[in-house]
């Protein structure tokens, strides 16, 4: 089922956002829009400020100047627990502090939608079950997270995430820990997520190949500034990305979905790479 386009009005935009810490500027001027049920990836060199503008973009850090809204509404007035309804972070690494099994970690997915007593319903259980079977971690739900293994802990936080409900979710590095059936495992549950139930996914992933694959808009930054923003093939572009990685790179036709191949060139193939 394709998502109808009565919530693409919902966009998670950055208006003019500045920000950094200290005297340290990390991100300059960043204006850009996402909607929902498209698949946003953030792109670009360590340290250029992708986590940075995530934290912006899920409310938990205040930028400087410029604006974070929500369909229109400022994140600044909107109160913890409608953020927390509305749009769903998954940050590099989640500890839990506490032994909890699975069923409880993907459980507290639903405590921004509980009533005044905080008791969990049916409802919340039955969406936890429904959360898991997605998430393929129903087999996981009496075990305990601590004895998890890096991608299954990973998809059990992502099962936190769907039981949730959000309108957006916002993951920061979710497969750089991961084996590559992992990798495009996560890939395809963030597709079917946008697909199925219209979410709006957006992703700091240092993983061209997979953006070009996945990605509706890449936004590629370079120096806390936008390099580049649209399509991956028309984000994609050797002349680009060598300068903003400053290296040498393959850039070629991919087998794969029709989309582009990126591959670092080592230093003694570096002619070659001239012709590309
Ligand atoms: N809490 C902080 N206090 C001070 N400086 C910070 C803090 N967090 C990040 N920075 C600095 O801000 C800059 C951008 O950091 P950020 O984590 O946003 O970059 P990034 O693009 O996500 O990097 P990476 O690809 O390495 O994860 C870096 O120079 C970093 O050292």
């Amino acid at each position: 089922m394709t998502h109808n386009n009565a919530s693409t009005a919902t966009q998670l935009a950055t208006r003019e956002l500045s920000t950094g810490y200290g005297s340290h500027e990390v991100l300059t001027d960043i204006t850009l829009s996402v909607p929902r049920g498209s698949f946003f990836i953030i792109a670009g060199p360590n340290g250029t400020g992708k986590t940075t503008l995530l934290k912006c973009l899920a409310g938990l850090s205040r930028p400087r100047t410029g604006e974070v809204s929500l369909e229109g509404t400022p994140l600044s007035r909107m109160t913890r627990r409608e953020l927390a309804r509305r749009i769903a972070f998954l940050p590099q690494s989640v500890e839990s502090a506490f032994s909890l099994t699975v069923r409880e970690v993907v459980l507290m997915g639903r405590a921004p939608h509980l009533g005044m007593l905080g008791f969990h319903k049916d409802k919340d259980m039955a969406l936890a079950e429904e959360a898991m079977a997605f998430t393929d971690v129903l087999h996981l739900a009496d075990r305990s997270v601590d004895a998890l293994s890096g991608g299954e802990k990973q998809r059990v936080f992502i099962s936190r995430a769907v039981c949730q409900q959000p309108e957006f979710i916002l993951l920061d590095e979710p497969t750089s820990a991961l084996d590559l059936a992992h990798q495009v495992r996560v890939m395809d549950l963030m597709e079917r997520l946008k697909l199925e139930r219209g979410t709006g996914v957006v992703m700091v992933s240092h993983d061209l190949n997979l953006a070009a694959m996945y990605a509706d808009t890449l936004c590629l930054i370079h120096q806390g500034t936008v390099s580049a923003i649209g399509a991956p093939p028309q984000v994609l572009e050797k002349k680009r990305l060598e300068t903003v990685y400053g290296c040498r790179l393959f850039v070629e036709e991919s087998p794969a979905a029709s989309s582009l191949r990126i591959t670092p060139v080592p230093a003694r193939m570096s002619k070659d790479a001239a012709s590309h």
